[in-house]
């Protein structure tokens, strides 16, 4: 089925304004302007209408509802730079073309994975709260909200793809010394510039790190990739943060080792259950052991509209007939 010159595109959720107003102009744009979520009956009739869908990262595009899409669904256009909403292979099964929007969120990425990685040890959340809490402020002391030093820590990276390699960027010059576990060896180019140490066995990497930062995507490969036994490993005095994905972290042991004093803490910008938080890791954020965002890695007004430029580019590249530069294969996850 050959696809119109102005697709019909459905739109699950609000893109920022100067977005919209260009796929009003170029396609049979269906918005969603109340950014309402839109249930599962809501999506698996895009699925059966649309010739193109753009989703965002809290849209599940499983097998049962790519089942459901029609013939005329040929592209599935992620506003987001992580596929584990889809099931890839499903889709490209069925002959459905899968983008993505990477790039454009890397450094916003890696600068909220720096904030996290020095407001822990640092205690910025707890000491910031303390001037607006209400509490008495006596002044500076010699021991009070005291955290611990950043440079000359050891970093390990897990995931040494764009984002992990922006945070190896940024942490060197906080004085961190770099250490990755990837899938594959990054070239030696790479390793060079950042000084980067490369560790084969991740259980050895995490049982002698200062903190832990993950930046691999969430695949069936990497669920729980920070299992129970691995998460035993870390030291009691090193810090995890996650900015990845909830889910690559067993996110139940590594609370149980924070509240034991088995882990000192952790920076969290994604949870397994999202969006619900775990009522006890918000206890430990309120006794300052953890910090919590609510899902903030790419959230700058730029990379939001550079991700809908990028949806754009991957939508009209493949309606000319061209390979859309942004797209997912499962042999590449
Ligand atoms: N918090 C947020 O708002 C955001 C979160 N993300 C998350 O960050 C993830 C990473 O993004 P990028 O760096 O752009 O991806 P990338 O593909 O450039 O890098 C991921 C790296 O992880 C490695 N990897 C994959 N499976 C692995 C495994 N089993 N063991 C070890 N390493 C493995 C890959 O080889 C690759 O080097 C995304 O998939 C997404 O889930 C991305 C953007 C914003
Ligand atoms: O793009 C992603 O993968 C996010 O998590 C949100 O930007």
């Amino acid at each position: 089925m050959a696809i119109r010159k102005r697709p019909l595109v459905v739109v699950t959720r609000k893109l920022p304004d100067s977005v919209e107003t260009r796929m009003r102009e170029l396609f049979d744009a269906r918005l969603n302007l109340d950014d309402s979520p839109l249930s599962k009956a809501a999506l698996i009739e895009a699925a059966k209408q649309a010739e193109i869908i753009v989703p965002t990262v809290t849209d599940k595009i499983d097998a049962a509802l790519i089942a459901e899409a029609g013939p005329q669904l040929k592209l599935i256009a992620n506003f987001g730079n992580g596929v584990d909403n889809i099931d890839v292979e499903a889709a490209v099964k069925k002959g459905i073309a899968v983008t993505n929007t990477p790039r454009v969120l890397t450094e916003d990425t890696a600068d909220m994975t720096m904030a996290l990685l020095l407001a822990v040890p640092r205690r910025l959340v707890e000491g910031a709260s303390v001037l607006i809490s209400g509490q008495e402020w006596t002044g500076w002391s010699p021991t009070w909200m005291l955290g611990h030093r950043i440079w000359g820590k050891r970093l390990g990276i897990v995931g040494m793809g764009r984002i992990g390699q922006a945070v190896a960027r940024r942490a060197r010059a906080f004085g961190l010394q770099i250490h990755y576990h990837n899938r594959r060896r990054v070239p030696v180019e790479i390793e060079e510039e950042l000084e980067a140490t490369y560790w084969e066995s991740l259980d050895q990497m995490l049982a002698r790190m200062d903190i832990i930062s993950i930046n691999c995507p969430h695949t069936p490969a990497t669920y729980h990739l920070l299992s129970a036994r691995r998460l035993k490993l870390i030291r009691p005095e090193a810090y995890v943060v996650n900015t990845a994905r909830g889910e690559v972290i067993d996110e139940n042991t590594l609370t149980r080792l924070i509240e034991a004093g088995e882990i000192a803490g952790a920076g969290l910008d994604v949870f397994e259950h999202e969006p619900a938080v775990n009522p006890r890791l918000v206890k430990l954020a309120k006794a300052g052991k953890v910090v919590l965002l609510p899902h903030m890695g790419s959230a700058t007004v730029e990379g939001r509209v550079e991700m809908g430029e990028k949806v754009i580019i991957n939508i009209r590249t493949f309606m000319d007939g061209h390979k859309p530069p942004d797209r997912v294969l499962p042999s590449t996850l």
